[in-house]
């Protein structure tokens, strides 16, 4: 059996009137996050986690925040592919840990909802996926509610 690890960190600006996209879902929030694709961080990471558990670079080496073909794309096809690209190695996903790093809006209360729409698209179970979320007290640009940051740990295997 072959046990890898992966670790993914992303940040995106916050920009009054945006929707935010969080975890596959919609939080409701009077700022959402600015990118080139619908900008949800914790996806992100969760991608970058994985592609490096696997040695596959990462989620801007598949999908360049440059090709129109991204633009505005909901990260959960991001993630879709990415398992793919793994299931398609050998590797099966064993859990994700995850936090994300938020002034406001408080997302504790959406967290099983964001398990629930994360376990499906990855074909997982709930369970295996864990989201934890930290404000930073104030401290800089999280916490100047400028931006939104993620981390994310994932193991996955191969027999
Ligand atoms: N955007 C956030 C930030 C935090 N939480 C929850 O609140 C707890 C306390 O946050 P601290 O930054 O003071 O540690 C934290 O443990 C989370 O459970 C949240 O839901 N949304
Ligand atoms: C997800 C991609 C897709 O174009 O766009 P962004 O939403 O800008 O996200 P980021 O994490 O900055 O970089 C990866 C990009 O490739």
């Amino acid at each position: 059996m072959k046990i890898r690890t992966g670790f993914g960190y992303d940040v995106h600006q916050l920009r009054e009137g945006l929707p935010f996209w969080l975890g596959g879902i919609q939080v409701p929030h009077t700022h959402g996050a600015l990118g080139h694709s619908d900008a949800d961080v914790l996806i992100h990471v969760i991608c970058d986690a994985l592609l490096g558990a696997a040695n596959l670079r990462d989620i801007g080496f598949h999908f360049p925040d440059t090709d129109p073909q991204y633009k505005g794309i909901d990260s959960k096809r991001l993630l879709a592919e990415v398992v793919r690209l793994l299931r398609e190695r050998g590797y099966s996903i064993s859990n994700i840990d995850s936090t994300i790093c938020l002034e406001q809006p408080k997302v504790n209360p959406h967290i099983p909802e964001m398990q629930r729409v994360l376990a499906e698209v990855m074909g997982v179970e709930t369970d295996d996926i864990s989201i934890k979320a930290t404000t930073t007290e104030k401290l800089g640009f999280v916490g100047r509610n400028e931006g939104v940051a993620a981390y994310a740990s994932v193991l996955i295997s191969k027999s």
